[in-house]
C-alpha cells in the first residue's frame, strides 16, 4: 500500500536522523565545551599572570619609595649599595636593586658592576624607564626586566619567570603582560596582536574567540598595564577530541537506543496491518462490554462492545494500538464488520430478552462515511430479530473531519432508529459548530475530563463548560471512566445522565454481563418482563 510505504520510508528517515542527530549533538557539543573550557583556562591564566605582576608592582613602589629616602647623595656610595642590599633580601621577587646612568647598570647590590643596558624599551604611562629582555651577564639567556625611576636614577631587575612562570602556563601558548598606555609588552611569551583591541575595547576584562584561538584579557585596576593569555586553535581542537572521547559514547548510545525505538515502531507499523489481516482470518479478535449506569438509579441501562486481540501466542494488544493502525490501513471497516458479527453473537439472546437493554458500537470516521453503514447495521440487528434502537452508535469526533457526508449517514443512522452519541468529546477535532449543525443524541464526557473532578488541576473547569454546553445543546451525557464516588456524585448533581467506568465495573465477557444482569434485577421486574 503506497501511504504504507510512505510511513516506512518516513520512518526510516527518522531512524537516521535518531542516529545523526545524537552523534552530531555529541560533536557539536565536544566543539562547543572545548571553546568555553578553553576560554576559562586563558581567563584562569591572566587572572594569576595579573596577579603576579600587581605584587611585582608593590615591591617596585616599596623599593623606589625607600630608595628615594637614600642616605647620600651618591647613589652608589656604599650606605645606599647596603640598603639596596637590604631591600633585595627583604623583597622574594626583585632579582636585584641598583643605579641606572648613560643605559648603564652602574651599581647594584652586588656593588659597582657597570653592566650595560643599552638604549630604554619605552617610557611607561607613569614614567618609568622599562628595559625589556635584558640578559644579565651572570644569568646566561636570562630575560630580565629592569624598571627604572626617571626621577632618581634607581632601578629594580625582576626575571621575566617570576611573573610568567606559572605552574598552569604552557610555552605552546602566547602570554604577556601589555603596558596598555604605550601598547608593549613588558613580560611576555609571544606577542600581543593588536588587532585583538577591536574585541577588547575599553573593557577590563573580556576572553572572545578571534578565529585563530580563543583570547583573555584582564586589564589592572592599579597600574597602566594588563595581562593578556591566548590559546590557540590547535589547542582547543586537542581538547575538543579528549572531550569529544568522553560524550561520544554517550551520543551513540543515545542513538542505539532511538534507532531501537524506531526500529521497534518499524516492526510495528511495517507487520502490524499484515497481523490484523491474519488476526481477522483466525478469529482473534473478541468483545468485551462495559456497563453504561444510570447515574440517579445505578440501573445498569446498556453496555459498550469494547474490541480485544489475543493473539495466537496469547499476546493481548490493546485497541489503542491496533485501532489507529486499522483506520490509516484501512482496515477498520473489515474490523468494525466483525464487531458487528461478534456483537450478533453475543448479545442477541439479551437484547431479545431486554429490549429496554442496549449495546453501543465504536465506529471509526471511515464507517459512518461507508454509504452502506445502515444497510450493514440493519442487516445485523434483522438477523438478532431485534429492534435497531438496541444498537447504539459511538461516533468519535474524527467524524467531523468529514463532515457533509457524517452528516447524512448521522441523519440516516438516527432515522433508522439508533441513538448515535459524539465519543471522545473535547479531545481534538471538535469544534462547537459542529455540534451545532450535526444532529446527535448524547454526548460522551471523556474520561481525561471526568479525571479532574475534584483535582484542582488547570483544565477541572473544563467539565462544567461541556456539561453547561450539551444542556443547552439538549444532547444527554454520558460520563466516561468514573472511577471514584466523588467523581460520580459530581457528574449526577450536574445533571449528567449516565456514566460509565471501573467505579461500577470494568469490562467484562457477555456471559458475565448476563450473570450479573440477573444478579441485579429486581423480583419485582424478572428478565423478559
Ligand atoms: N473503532 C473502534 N474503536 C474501539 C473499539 N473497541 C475499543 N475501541 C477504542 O479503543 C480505545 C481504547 O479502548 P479500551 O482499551 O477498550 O479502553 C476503554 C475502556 O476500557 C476504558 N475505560 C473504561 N472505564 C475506565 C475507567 O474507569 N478508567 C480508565 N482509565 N479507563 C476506563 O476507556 C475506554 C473506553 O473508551 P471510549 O470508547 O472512548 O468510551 C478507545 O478509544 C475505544 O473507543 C471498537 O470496537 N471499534
Amino acid at each position: 500500500m503506497p501511504s504504507m510505504r510512505r510511513r516506512v520510508v518516513i520512518l526510516y528517515s527518522i531512524g537516521l536522523a535518531a542516529i545523526m542527530v545524537p552523534i552530531l549533538a555529541a560533536i557539536l557539543l565536544a566543539a562547543y565545551m572545548s571553546v568555553d573550557r578553553q576560554r576559562d583556562r586563558a581567563s584562569a591564566m591572566a587572572a594569576d599572570i595579573l596577579h603576579r605582576s600587581h605584587k611585582v608592582s608593590d615591591q617596585l613602589a616599596h623599593v623606589f619609595a625607600e630608595l628615594s629616602t637614600r642616605q647620600t647623595p651618591e647613589p652608589c656610595a656604599e650606605p645606599n649599595l647596603n640598603l639596596m642590599r637590604k631591600l633585595v633580601i627583604q623583597s622574594n621577587l626583585l632579582l636585584d636593586v641598583g643605579y641606572v646612568a648613560d643605559e648603564q647598570l652602574v651599581c647594584s647590590s652586588f656593588g659597582s658592576i657597570g653592566y650595560r643596558l643599552g638604549p630604554k624599551s619605552y617610557v611607561s604611562a607613569a614614567g618609568y624607564n622599562i628595559w625589556t629582555q635584558f640578559e644579565h651577564p651572570l644569568l646566561p639567556g636570562s630575560r630580565l626586566v629592569v624598571t627604572g625611576d626617571a626621577k632618581t636614577g634607581f632601578a629594580a631587575l625582576v626575571h621575566e619567570g617570576t611573573v610568567l612562570d606559572g605552574a598552569a602556563l604552557d610555552k605552546k601558548l602566547t602570554y604577556g603582560v601589555l603596558g596598555v598606555g604605550r601598547r608593549k609588552e613588558i613580560f611576555h611569551n609571544g606577542l600581543f596582536d593588536p588587532l585583538w583591541f577591536d574585541k577588547i575595547g575599553d573593557k577590563y576584562e573580556t576572553s572572545f574567540f578571534d578565529g585563530a584561538g580563543v583570547v583573555a584579557w584582564k586589564r589592572s585596576d592599579r597600574y597602566d598595564y594588563a595581562a593578556y593569555v591566548a590559546i590557540p586553535r590547535s589547542e582547543i581542537e586537542h581538547d575538543g577530541w579528549r572531550v569529544l572521547l568522553v560524550l561520544l559514547p554517550i551520543g551513540i548510545g543515545a542513538a542505539g537506543v532511538l534507532a531501537f525505538v524506531v526500529a521497534q515502531l518499524v516492526r510495528i507499523n511495517g507487520a502490524l496491518p499484515a497481523a490484523l489481516r491474519v488476526a481477522l482470518k483466525r478469529g482473534e479478535f473478541f468483545l468485551v462490554y462495559q456497563p453504561i449506569v444510570d447515574l440517579r438509579t445505578k440501573e445498569w441501562v446498556g453496555a459498550e462492545a469494547l474490541l480485544r486481540w489475543r493473539k495466537s501466542t496469547g499476546e493481548f494488544v490493546s485497541p489503542d494500538v491496533f485501532i489507529p493502525v486499522a483506520e490509516r490501513n484501512r482496515l477498520i471497516e473489515r474490523i468494525t464488520q466483525r464487531v458487528l458479527e461478534l456483537v450478533a453473537s453475543d448479545a442477541a439472546d439479551l437484547l431479545r430478552k431486554r429490549p429496554d437493554f442496549h449495546v453501543a458500537v465504536n465506529l471509526s470516521a471511515q464507517d459512518i462515511c461507508n454509504p452502506d453503514i445502515c444497510a450493514r447495521l440493519r442487516a445485523i440487528t434483522t438477523a438478532m430479530g431485534i429492534n435497531n434502537q438496541c444498537i447504539h452508535i459511538e461516533a468519535t469526533e474524527r467524524v467531523f473531519l468529514h463532515a457533509e457526508q457524517a452528516r447524512k449517514s448521522v441523519e440516516a443512522l438516527r432515522a433508522q432508529g439508533h441513538l448515535v452519541a459524539i465519543d471522545d468529546f473535547g479531545t481534538g477535532y471538535s469544534s462547537l459548530s459542529y455540534l451545532t449543525e450535526f444532529t446527535m443524541d448524547s454526548l460522551k464526557i471523556d474520561k481525561c475530563f471526568v479525571g479532574t473532578i475534584g483535582q484542582h488541576a488547570v483544565t477541572s473547569h473544563v467539565i462544567g463548560h461541556i456539561i453547561e454546553m450539551a444542556k443547552s445543546l439538549e444532547l444527554k451525557m454520558i460520563a466516561e471512566g468514573i472511577e471514584t464516588e466523588e467523581q460520580a456524585e459530581y457528574l449526577r448533581a450536574h445533571g449528567v445522565q449516565f456514566g460509565q467506568g471501573w467505579l461500577f465495573s470494568k469490562p467484562m465477557p457477555m456471559h458475565e454481563l448476563v450473570e450479573q444482569l440477573a444478579s441485579r434485577r429486581s423480583p419485582e421486574r424478572p428478565v423478559g418482563s
